[in-house]
């Protein structure tokens, strides 16, 4: 399991940009157009200081100004800002929306791929390292589409027309000037490399400060009750510290580096001013020239600064890129066959079988061996065990959240690796400990795995598990919303609802694995009963933590590091006194023969 690990470290290849390069095609006449709209931007911005010069040689340094002359200039620089102006407007809005298209495409992607991973792929990858992914590493590669793609068209083809236009001038001045381009681009490299570190280093420090409010936030209760806030908050503010000085240290660097630019700008005014005064003076330029030297001179320093920028744009964008590969190249591996087994509702009978089952969720760690039992149709079991003995693994396999690495699992005969996971999952209902509701009302809750049922059949299950009066005594009742996981409901609430979802599901078999949260004696009889129902003429697997909820359970398994070491009823396994015997009497429930009524009984 292994191969499914994203976590080894990214490197910078441009390989993993190129690999994402396909999500561009379907943009490449957007692409062609911005390029178009780049030649005429630059093209505007390089003609401005040529007009005025046209007009300082030509219209005015005679002895008779031309008045129609500047008033044509006057218009054709007019016109060239404006559509300089427009160009740029859609040139922007055009790569714009083509970059955020792809990064949409690719997000969509990287969603629905990490969705139908396997559960060992979220075993080895943090969740918080996904979210990173399919957030952050899509926003960084998007400025690859965008900015970098920009900055590479517009400031490459904008210092290329400066260059030719400047040699078009003059060539003696132009080579001066020639200088300055390996100078302003290895001072600005040097920068921006400490300044990258430093822009790191306070984004780091921020998600510090992130991480530890929102881990305080989640455990605020435990940190009032052992009154931890003083502590906490010196905590805090090492952090809040830490990263005041990364920032302002970030800054320090970048006005330093913007101002050692301008300096250089100046600098290089001043010398083409000396320069190319004295020819003015020797009458080897014009006057007008020498003006459209200076202005390419200032225009001169903006692309290349913005080139060497994209060096880091490129730098975190392949890195992003290869995170998102490793992620898009994991392919799940419990999978459905080729051609699935068509089962038929009225078919299905309900028997599980596990065929001398071992697994580990790393191969050489086992966690289940020669796991091998039967439970008939209808009947109900109930695994036991100490913590770690293996128990949900049991039921995960059922559900083929993994699959075995030695053995069978068989419904009615079939391996469950013929059906499709859409039918098994049809066919094998999970009632989990923590019960997962989804934000929404309660009633789209209770239709979340079959959207069809209508209004009244929701209405049915709530009712068949006891359900109904709890939620009509809601505000909105059904309408009611549930937010963050049904953070606004008790947990014997969650529970009932749980238990209408599969009733309204309607599985052949049901795995239960019963919350360990303490429940108040009414709630527990209502869970009780609600228990009672959802389970009732179905195949039942139940993961028990109270012994007294399987009681009367056709056959109880007893685990024991990954083994089935008793089998048998409730009486049997107490009077083998065995282990079974002893987690009942360390449970502290005093088993009485007599006692009868009970939850888990069978109709
Ligand atoms: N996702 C996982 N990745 C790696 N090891 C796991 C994973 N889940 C469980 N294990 C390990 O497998 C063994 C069996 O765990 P399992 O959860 O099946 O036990 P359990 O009997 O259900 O325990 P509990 O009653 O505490 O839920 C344990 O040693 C556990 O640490």
């Amino acid at each position: 399991m292994s191969t499914n690990d994203v976590t080894k470290r990214p490197s910078a290849s441009f390989q993993s940009l190129l690999r994402l390069l396909p999500y561009a095609k379907p943009f490449r006449m957007h692409f062609i157009l911005v390029m178009v709209l780049v030649v005429i931007f630059n093209g505007t911005n390089v003609l401005q200081p040529w007009l005025v010069k046209v007009a300082i040689d030509r219209d005015l340094s005679t002895a008779n100004p031309q008045i129609h002359g500047l008033v044509v200039i006057s218009a054709l620089y007019v016109g060239s800002v404006v559509i300089g102006v427009v160009a740029n407007y859609f040139q922007i809005l055009v790569l714009q929306f083509s970059g955020q298209s792809i990064i949409r495409t690719i997000r969509l992607d990287l969603f629905r791929h990490i969705e139908r991973q396997s559960m060992g792929f979220f075993d080895t990858n943090a969740i918080g390292r996904l979210v990173t992914n399919v957030s952050s590493d899509t926003e960084t590669v998007s400025q690859f589409f965008t900015n970098f793609f920009l900055s590479m068209i517009r400031d490459g083809l904008s210092l290329v027309m400066i260059v030719v236009a400047m040699f078009e001038l003059n060539v003696r001045i132009a080579s001066y000037a020639m200088v300055l381009i390996p100078l302003l681009f290895l001072i600005s490299l040097l920068f921006r490399k400490q300044l990258r570190q430093r822009y790191q280093r306070t984004r780091t420090r921020l998600s510090n400060i992130v991480a530890f409010l929102a881990e305080n936030l989640a455990g605020i209760r435990i940190i009032q009750i052992f009154h931890q806030e003083k502590r906490q908050a010196r905590h805090f503010n090492v952090l809040n510290t830490a990263h005041r000085e990364a920032n302002v240290a970030e800054y320090q660097l970048s006005v330093i580096f913007n101002r050692t630019f301008e300096l250089l700008g100046n600098a290089a005014v001043a010398a083409i001013v000396w320069i190319g005064g004295i020819a003015v003076l020797h009458h080897t330029i014009l006057f007008g020239t020498l003006y459209a030297f200076i202005s390419y001179i200032r225009q001169f320093f903006q692309p290349i600064n913005s080139i060497t920028q994209q060096w880091n744009t490129l730098q975190s964008s392949m890195v992003a890129a290869d995170r998102i590969g490793q992620v898009l190249m994991v392919e799940p591996t419990v999978v459905d066959p080729p051609q699935p087994a068509v089962v038929s509702d009225e078919e299905l009978e309900g028997q599980v079988e596990f065929r001398n089952v071992s697994f580990g969720y790393k191969a050489d760690r086992p966690v289940l061996r020669h796991i091998d039992f039967t439970v008939r149709p209808g009947q109900l079991i109930g695994v036991v065990g100490a913590t770690g003995a293996g128990k949900s693994s049991v039921m995960s396999l059922l559900t083929r959240f993994y699959d075995p690495n030695e053995g069978q699992i068989v419904i009615d005969g079939m391996d469950i690796r013929r059906l499709s996971q859409v039918d098994l999952h049809r066919i094998v209902g999970l009632i989990q400990q923590d019960v997962y509701l989804f934000s929404g009302t309660i009633a789209d809750n209770i239709r979340i795995f079959r959207q069809e049922i209508s209004d009244d059949e929701v209405v049915e299950a709530a009712r068949m598990v006891g359900a109904h009066e709890m939620i009509s005594r809601l505000p909105q009742g059904y309408q009611t919303m549930l937010y963050g996981k049904g953070a606004n409901l008790s947990m014997g609430e969650r529970q009932l609802i749980a238990f209408a979802r599969i009733v309204a599901l309607n599985p052949r078999i049901l795995i239960l694995d019963e919350a360990t949260a303490n429940l108040d004696s009414q709630t527990e009889e209502l869970v009780s009963q609600g228990l009672q129902a959802v389970s009732h003429n179905r195949t039942t697997l139940v993961i028990a933590h109270r012994l007294a909820t399987i009681r009367s359970a056709d056959l109880i398994l007893v685990l024991d590091k990954g083994r089935i070491v008793e089998r048998g009823t409730h009486e049997s396994l107490l009077a083998l006194g065995g282990l079974y015997a002893d987690l009942h009497a360390k449970s502290g429930i005093e088993y009485k023969p007599e006692e009868t009524v009970h939850p888990m009984r069978r109709s």
